[in-house]
C-alpha cells in the first residue's frame, strides 16, 4: 500500500471539496506515485465523530469503483486508483494548513477525519494543460411509488428529486439549474439528452459558473463564462483538437 510518508502536506496543494470529501493535488518534487495525482480524504462533522461509518469508506469506494463503475466504463477511461496509508499527525498538520483555503460555508459544517487510517490517491482529471469538464448529473430515476406518502405522491411521481431541489432553490431566488433533468440526460432519447446538455450549458453560461453541475476547467483552473481569456484559450484548443480529429 502507498504511503505518504515521503511527501509533506505542503507537497498537497487544496483543489475543491464537496459534501463528504476533500481533494488535493500534488505539487512537491517529482514522485513516482503521486506525479500528477489527486489526495482525497474523506471529511467528518461534529455529530459524527464516533459513527464507524463515516471514519473510513476508502474500502467502499475502492470496491464502487473496481465492482460497479468498472462493469459500466470500459478500462481505458477509467482513472488509476490507489488507496494510501495515513497518519494522525500527518493529517492535522494537512488540515491547519487547508483551512485558510477552504469556503467558510464548508469549514463551518466539517473538517478533515484526521483519525482517518486510509484516504485514496487518484489521476487528476482536471489538471494538465489541457480543458476538462466536470458534470455532476444527480439521481436520474423517480422514485418506487410504493414508499411515498399521500402528500408527496403527486409530485414525486412526476418530478424527480433533481428537478424538486432546482425548483425549491430557483423559488428562494438561488441560482439552479431549473430547465435541466436527470431524467433527460439518462433517457437513451437523442433529442431528451441533447436538451440536458443544452441546459447544463446556458446554466453555466447564466448563472456565471455558480451552480455545481457542470464546471469547465482550463490549465487545471475553473473558468466561469465571464473570463474572456480562459474562453479563449478554451476556443483554441477546442479548434486545435476538432482539427486533429
Ligand atoms: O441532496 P441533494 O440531491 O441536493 O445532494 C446533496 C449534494 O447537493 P447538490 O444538490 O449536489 O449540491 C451535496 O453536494 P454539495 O455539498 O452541494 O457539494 C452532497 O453531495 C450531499 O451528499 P452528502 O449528504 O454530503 O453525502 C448530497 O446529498 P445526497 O443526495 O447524497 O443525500
Ligand atoms: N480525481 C480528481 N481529479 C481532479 N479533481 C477531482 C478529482 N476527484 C474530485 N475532484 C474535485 O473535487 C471535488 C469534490 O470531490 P468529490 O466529488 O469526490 O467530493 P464529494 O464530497 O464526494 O462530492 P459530493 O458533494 O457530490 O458528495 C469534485 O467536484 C472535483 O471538482
Amino acid at each position: 500500500m502507498l504511503s505518504l510518508s515521503d511527501t509533506v502536506p505542503s507537497d498537497w496543494k487544496y483543489l475543491n471539496e464537496g459534501g463528504r470529501h476533500i481533494v488535493f493535488s500534488y505539487v512537491g518534487s517529482p514522485h513516482v506515485d503521486f506525479d500528477s495525482m489527486v489526495l482525497r480524504l474523506r471529511k467528518i462533522n461534529p455529530d459524527e465523530q464516533h459513527t464507524l461509518a463515516s471514519a473510513d469508506n476508502t474500502e467502499f469506494t475502492r470496491q464502487f469503483h473496481d465492482q460497479i463503475i468498472s462493469k459500466l466504463v470500459p478500462a481505458q477511461y477509467l482513472p488509476e486508483m490507489h488507496t494510501v496509508q495515513l497518519d494522525p499527525e500527518w493529517l492535522g498538520a494537512l488540515a491547519r494548513q487547508t483551512e485558510p483555503a477552504r469556503p467558510a460555508v464548508r469549514a463551518a459544517k466539517d473538517q478533515i477525519n484526521v483519525n482517518a487510517k486510509h484516504g485514496i490517491v487518484c489521476a487528476d482529471l482536471v489538471g494538465g494543460k489541457e480543458w476538462a469538464v466536470e458534470i455532476k448529473p444527480k439521481w436520474a430515476f423517480l422514485p418506487n411509488p410504493k414508499f411515498l406518502s399521500p402528500a408527496t405522491f403527486s409530485t414525486k411521481t412526476k418530478h424527480c428529486r433533481f428537478c424538486i431541489h432546482s425548483a425549491v432553490r430557483s423559488s428562494k431566488g438561488k441560482g439552479a439549474a431549473t430547465g435541466y433533468c436527470p431524467l433527460d440526460l439518462f433517457s437513451k432519447e437523442e433529442s431528451r439528452v441533447r436538451k440536458a446538455l443544452y441546459e447544463l450549458w446556458d446554466t453555466w453560461n447564466n448563472t456565471d459558473a455558480s451552480t455545481n453541475n457542470l464546471r469547465i476547467f482550463v490549465s487545471g483552473t475553473v473558468i466561469r463564462p465571464t473570463d474572456v481569456s480562459a474562453i479563449i484559450q478554451l476556443q483554441t484548443s477546442i479548434h486545435q483538437m476538432i482539427a486533429i480529429a
